[in-house]
């Protein structure tokens, strides 16, 4: 059972860089348990605030339910006591709610919403979805805001006013008049994480939008680059932030767009590059070419020899 009550999962996670393990693979596609729990202790011995395992760079969407249950035991394992760990929900209501149920008994501290399968869907609807998932446990819940789980504010103050246990509010859309109203007229209720594919691309414009934190998928690979780009963002040492996003996250981005998908194929790439194979992405995803995989390799041999 976890030791953190919503409130303490929102403040804790709202004081650090947050780690979204990618989830390892064999050749024959099968979870790599003994390699997952060996990146996961080696992420959460890092000063991170907070380890969402299968999130969107853990591939959730290519795990069966069994094996989310299975990702996520291993993660809370792999991961000192005093950190939380976050798990995944999502799919229908009804899945997601199951999952938000096993979270607990996988001794998760909280539940990180993902964007129901598939279909679109109204405000009402997904007020409905959230509102089940948060109903089914105990624990503090983190809705992430992509997709097709776009709201609008009138939803996000309907939810904030019913389900005292919604925590949280992810952003992977990049919606800065959402991101205003959730800071200007919710006065902190929710911890706002900034989300977007390779987040530290936004993290310093964001963090003026009361986004302290966000989800770093570079920490993977290079934990020691993410923390100190961390660091500048929250100190405003602008300086910092920019020369960083010049010497790798901007020449990063341009190898990443290069595919669709790539934002998850490169983390494992980059993981690969540094000596500690995750294994290959799942269809629907694919892995970058050895050409575009060089290239990501000078680029990480020019910051780690900087
Ligand atoms: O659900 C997820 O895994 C994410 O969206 C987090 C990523 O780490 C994203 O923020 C990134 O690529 O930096």
């Amino acid at each position: 059972m976890t030791s953190f009550s919503p409130e303490s999962l929102r403040t804790t996670l709202g004081a650090g860089l947050l780690c979204f393990p990618v989830t390892h693979a064999r050749p024959d596609l099968t979870f790599d348990e003994e390699g997952y729990r060996a990146h996961v202790a080696w992420q959460s011995s890092y000063p991170v605030s907070g380890v969402f395992a299968a999130g969107g760079t853990g591939e959730f969407v290519s795990l069966t339910p069994d094996e989310v249950g299975r990702v996520v035991r291993a993660a809370v394992a792999a991961t000192p006591a005093e950190k939380p760990v976050v798990a995944p929900a999502g799919y229908g209501t009804a899945q997601a709610v199951a999952m938000a149920r096993d979270a607990e008994a996988a001794g998760a501290a909280g539940v990180f919403l993902l964007p129901p399968y598939l279909t679109e869907v109204s405000q009402e609807g997904l007020v409905a979805h959230v509102r089940a998932v948060c109903e089914a446990t105990e624990l503090g819940v983190i809705v992430y805001h992509r997709a097709n789980a776009a709201f609008g504010f009138d939803a996000v103050r309907e939810l904030t006013d019913s389900c005292p246990n919604l925590i949280g509010f992810k952003d992977g859309i990049g919606d800065v008049d959402l991101m205003t109203r959730i800071h200007a007229g919710l006065d902190g209720r929710l911890l706002s994480v900034g989300g977007l594919p390779t987040a530290e691309t936004y993290a310093l414009p964001y963090l003026e939008m009361g986004v302290t934190t966000y989800s770093s998928a570079i920490f993977n690979f290079l934990p020691e680059f993410a923390l100190d780009f961390y660091t500048a963002v929250r100190a405003r040492d602008a300086a910092t932030v920019y020369r960083k996003l010049n010497e790798f996250v901007l020449p990063y981005l341009t190898i990443r767009d290069r595919g669709v998908g790539y934002a998850v194929s490169i983390v494992k790439a980059g993981l690969a590059v540094v000596g500690r194979d995750p294994g290959p992405v799942r269809p629907p995803l694919t892995d970058l070419t050895p050409a575009e995989r060089g290239e990501l390799r000078a680029l990480v041999e020019k910051v780690t020899s900087a």
